[in-house]
């Protein structure tokens, strides 16, 4: 960064910061309030403007500072966000109390991935929220999710297709062609099942479209790691900002293009992609266009959450073998050597959904989430008072070593039913709970057992550089907005006979379903 630009950031920072301390004044009223914050454990002085973030904040670090809070000062504890009141929590029964009583988003903390997600379901607060969230819930149907099946399937099979070339070759790093293909997928569920009914989708078009989604994402993990850059007029004045701005362009343009062609031949009988159903809402007098772009964008951009637990999978099953082999030997016995997607088909894959959940569990992708507290409210440790936010530690409850017996082992067992009784419902939120939590989360594990079965039927995955034991995996993960691996999600393809061979050896007895064992989803 040049002088003038370092001399702008700085100047940046501290506008950023007196817009944040004059909002944080305003935020606690009365002293009653201030004081119950402070009783809460917390660190001894906190700076002006930048609060305790020193403490948090450094690279790669994140996650392990941030956890290493908990140690410090137990499961409750307060932090000034720069000027900004926040109560972290873990413990779930205190998740139960706010999480069914507040259901509004901080703005300033959901604001910045906005600007990616676009103003949708994920940020939206009060009676707008409701409304979308009552219009968009039958899009997430079985009856609905039933037909994205066959969709799921052949990008799952194109995926494959594409990383036949990485077989016996060196390690990489699967996120981005899992990027690609939940984005590709999306695509068509989310505008229209029928490639060709689409007139304003043309190959190219439709390319360039996936590459800005891309790029934009990019950009923004960036930026929220950047504070200064959460101004926009600095933002814009870089070459990060100038990308974000050009791909953020292509992503509306085409976003309208489909829109208007929708609107434009409405005689077409009416699909079921998100669009068509948002259309309906239309009707009703309900989206406006900018609504329902907006929606669109955020489902688009969230498939990021997606494409990440299944690279989390990927690194998972290199470095637990015999799980890859139970996986496989589970997809082939309920799939067949090849094809055989279909919505029940994907619903007998109980030990790859235990994989899942067990993933998700040590690296769920949404970390940390927030909610404003609106009224004061007595928790186990403490009252948190209205005017905070608070802070729910997903990622430290998973981890608990109270509420998880080796917390720290890859296990997916823990989630057979069996062992799942007697567990806070409370005390694993990979996707969220209460009201607010993900309208997509069905959509999600169906595909993505569809293409973690399609791959693991073609391929063994093995570990790779960075990523060879567990130890490594822990030691680089870490948090830009979701979870993730920094130096990358690197595996190693190998042809699948060795590892299908002994899937073959695996179905023996164990792997028959007892009768007698319900699998009710625990969660
Ligand atoms: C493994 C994949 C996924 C995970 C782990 C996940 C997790 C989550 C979590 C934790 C939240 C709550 C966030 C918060 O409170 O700030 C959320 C919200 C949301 N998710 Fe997902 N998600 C996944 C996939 C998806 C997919 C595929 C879609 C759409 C097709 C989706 C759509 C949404 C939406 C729209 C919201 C906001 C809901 C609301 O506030 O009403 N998610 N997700």
């Amino acid at each position: 960064m040049g002088p003038a630009l370092s001399c702008l950031a700085a100047v940046a920072v501290f506008l950023l910061l007196v817009r944040f301390a004059a909002f944080a004044a305003r935020r606690f009223a009365g002293r009653r309030r201030r004081a119950a914050f402070n009783a809460l454990p917390g660190f001894g002085v906190s700076l002006p403007l930048v609060g305790d973030l020193p403490h948090l904040v450094a690279p790669g670090r994140l996650l392990a500072n941030g956890l290493a809070m908990f140690a410090r000062f137990g499961p409750t504890w307060r932090l000034w966000l720069g000027p900004l009141p926040v109560v972290v929590l873990s413990r779930p029964e205190d998740y139960e109390v706010v999480m069914g009583k507040f259901i509004g988003k901080p703005r300033h903390l959901y604001g910045t991935v906005e600007t990616f997600f676009g103003t949708g379901l994920a940020t939206l607060n009060g009676s707008v929220w409701r409304g979308h969230r009552k219009h968009l819930t039958p899009a997430f149907h079985f009856r609905i999710l039933e037909q994205y099946v066959g969709v799921f399937e052949r990008k799952a099979v194109a995926l494959a297709d594409r990383l036949q070339a990485r077989v016996n070759g060196d390690g990489f790093n699967v996120f981005p062609p899992f990027a690609f293909a939940t984005n590709d997928t999306i695509f068509e569920t989310a505008f229209g099942l029928d490639e060709s009914a689409n007139r304003a989708v043309d190959p190219e078009r439709r390319q360039a479209f996936v590459n800005a989604m891309e790029d934009a994402f990019l950009v923004m993990q960036t930026r929220v790691l950047k504070p200064w850059l959460l101004l926009d007029w600095v933002f814009n004045l870089t070459d990060d900002g100038r990308r974000f701005k050009e791909a953020d362009r292509m992503i509306d343009e085409f976003a309208g293009r489909v829109i208007l062609d929708k609107k434009q031949h409405r005689d077409r009988a009416a699909g079921n992609s998100f669009l068509d159903l948002m259309m309906k809402a239309d009707d009703d007098q309900v989206l406006s266009d900018a609504e329902i772009r907006g929606e669109l964008r955020t489902f688009i951009s969230v498939q990021q959450t997606s494409a990440t637990i299944m690279s989390f999978v990927m690194v998972m099953l290199a470095l637990h073998p015999q799980v890859q082999q139970r996986v496989v030997a589970e997809a082939v016995e309920e799939l067949g050597a090849e094809g055989g997607v279909s919505f029940s088909s994907l619903t007998g894959l109980k030990f790859l959904e235990r994989v899942l959940k067990e993933t998700m569990r040590l690296y769920p992708v949404l970390p940390v989430f927030a909610r404003d507290v609106t009224e004061d409210v007595v928790l186990t440790d403490g009252t948190v008072p209205a005017g905070c936010c608070v802070a729910v530690a997903a990622v430290y409850t998973h981890r608990d070593p109270a509420l998880w017996e080796h917390a720290g082992r890859f296990d997916p067992d823990r989630f057979l039913p069996e062992r799942c009784a007697g567990r806070h419902p409370y005390s694993y939120l990979p996707f969220s709970a209460g009201p607010r939590n993900c309208i997509g989360q069905k959509y999600a594990m169906l595909q993505m057992k569809a293409v973690l079965a399609t791959l693991l039927r073609r391929f063994e995955v093995a570990p790779a550089k960075g990523c060879a034991t567990m130890a490594e995996v822990e030691a680089q993960t870490d948090v830009n907005i979701f979870l993730t691996l920094p130096k990358g999600f690197n595996i190693r393809l190998l042809p699948v006979q060795s590892v299908y061979d002994d899937a073959v050896i695996m179905l023996s007895p164990p792997m028959k379903r007892n009768p007698r064992v319900r699998e009710e989803p625990c969660q």
